[in-house]
């Protein structure tokens, strides 16, 4: 490497370089998916447990034994490549792709090599309002390794590995360098994780590994036909560190070509508490792998009717959900697209809106208050202390007149916090509004006898002065008073 950049200080106008600058970027991800067994033998998929113990003759890799691909694995490959519109083939196999390291206990690796899964698809992704097609060049099955932890000790340290991930299948998915930007990249990765969701072939979770990403990157003179030499960059844990290891990289790379010098190709990781790229190992190429045909597995033949099958049985996926709500609901395409961001959210939706049909006050609540409180307790909507009948329910009671909005809110909160239902809190925390007239009218005139020179400046046109008369109502209230009601009050007297 040439050069490490200056990022944070030097003065260098970085923003500015990005202009003359375009990055490339494609992702290679790597899915494990939730089948019950590995991919070649019948050893649990479990996450954790003891260290090697779900571990058999076949996945360690012991002399005489032999692999046999796991039926499920192949089903959930090809809801994954119809899902994004690939091309199957109707003839694959698999290949060895041989490599030494402890937490590969064959010393090869069991993948697909030239004739893959599938190949030549896309998804779209969303990014500042512009929509943008990315191509996907494959999506193959593979084997997980195991993995290695590395103990610190004074007269050295070790490594133990824990076989218990080796053979849990694996999808590779590879893009095609369509990505322009580490916000494209986030975006594509997020796009990803929700269509598997969807599919429900993975459990997507980046900080357990069972969704990981490899982010290569290079770059060149805006303008420019041809592709720059990229590195690819490895540790990424989460979809933040995603994007700001491609921001580091790209500035690095501008860096070295700034200062006269060339990008060299290695394999980079990304160190999470530096906030720096650094070199693993200069790229190795194909041929070092000497990949061959596993002759312990026969190649496969993917019959149409196994994929018209699977096609026939996919579910809605997040793009025709989206029209869908923003159709039948008339729901912005804003709203539509948070709330199918999550497919767990979107039948919450669904849910609530059976029962409530006012869609928009719906996504209102669920994007507002509903996922800030969800986030803060780190839960799935289906895990929600909240049912969405109830959730309905409190709408309803606000749309009622029985309790004013800003007393629903305190009432979700109070929900989540005690799963009881929100006319249970109502009725026990005596919360229903107060419509009477009489009695807001005499609360109405206390609080305008106690500010004169606000009533003085309303008179005076100074229009805020009111809401801070209504304020004034809603705290002897304790926020229980007919918001419309009082300003009915105020006005009449004003
Ligand atoms: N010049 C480039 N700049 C940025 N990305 C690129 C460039 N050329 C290829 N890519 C992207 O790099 C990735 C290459 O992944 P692929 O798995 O095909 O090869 P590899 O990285 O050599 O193999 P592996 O890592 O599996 O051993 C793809 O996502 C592709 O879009
Ligand atoms: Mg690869
Ligand atoms: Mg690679």
């Amino acid at each position: 490497m040439n050069k490490q950049p200056n990022i944070t200080g030097g003065g260098r106008n970085w923003e500015w370089l990005k202009v003359e600058y375009e990055a490339v970027i494609g992702l290679e991800v790597h899915v494990e998916l939730k089948t019950n067994a590995k991919a070649f033998c019948s050893c649990t998929t479990a996450f954790g447990g003891e260290p090697n113990t779900h571990v058999c003759p076949v996945c360690l890799g012991l002399p005489g034994v032999l692999p046999v691909i796991n039926r499920r694995v192949v089903e959930f490959g090809l809801k994954t490549a119809l899902a994004l519109n690939c091309q199957v083939a109707s003839f694959c196999k698999f290949d060895r792709k041989n490599y030494y390291y402890p937490d590969l206990p064959k010393n090869y690796q069991i993948s697909q090599y030239d004739l893959p899964l599938a190949r030549g698809g896309y998804l779209t992704i969303n990014v500042d309002g512009k929509e943008r097609v990315i191509g996907i060049t494959r999506v193959h099955m593979e084997e997980d390794a195991g993995k290695l932890i590395h103990v610190d000790s004074p007269d050295g340290g070790y490594s133990l590995v824990d076989y218990n991930r080796t053979g849990v299948p694996l999808l590779e998915i590879v893009s095609e360098p369509d990505l322009r930007s580490p916000a494209e990249a986030r975006a594509y990765m997020e796009k990803l994780r929700t269509i598997l969701q969807y599919l429900d072939v993975s459990d997507c979770k980046m900080e357990e590994g069972s969704l990981r990403c490899d982010a290569n990157v290079s770059v060149r003179p805006r303008g420019s036909q041809t592709f720059g030499t990229k590195t690819e960059v490895k540790n990424l844990n989460s979809f933040r560190s995603l994007q700001r290891a491609l921001e580091y990289e790209i500035e690095r790379q501008i860096a070295i070509l700034e200062s006269g010098g060339r990008v060299e190709q290695a394999t980079m990781a990304w160190d999470e508490s530096r906030n720096v790229t650094y070199v693993m190992r200069t790229k190795e190429e194909a041929q070092d792998y000497r990949y061959f045909p596993d002759p312990d597995l026969v190649p496969l033949e993917i019959d149409a009717a196994w994929i018209e099958r699977v096609r026939r049985e996919l579910p809605e996926l997040p793009d025709a959900r989206c029209r869908r709500l923003i159709e039948d609901y008339g729901l912005p395409a804003y709203d539509a697209g948070v709330i199918t961001s999550s497919r767990d959210l979107a039948d919450y939706f669904d849910r609530v809106v059976a029962l409530y049909p006012d869609a928009k006050t719906v996504s209102n609540w669920l994007m507002g208050d509903f996922l800030r409180l969800l986030n803060a307790a780190d839960l799935e909507p289906r895990q929600s202390p909240v049912p969405p009948e109830e959730l309905a329910s409190l709408l309803q009671l606000q749309k009622d007149g029985t309790i004013s909005g800003k007393i629903a809110k305190q009432v979700l909160e109070e929900m989540f916090a005690s799963g009881k239902g929100a006319r249970q809190i109502v009725e026990e925390k005596g919360l229903v509004q107060i419509s009477d007239e009489a009695a807001l009218t005499r609360i109405v005139e206390e609080v305008l006898a106690a500010n004169p020179s606000v009533v003085e400046d309303y008179r005076n046109g100074k229009e805020k002065a009111l809401g801070y008369l209504v304020g004034q109502v809603m705290k002897a209230t304790k926020g229980k008073a007919n918001p419309s009601l009082v300003n009915r009050l105020l006005k009449e007297r004003l």
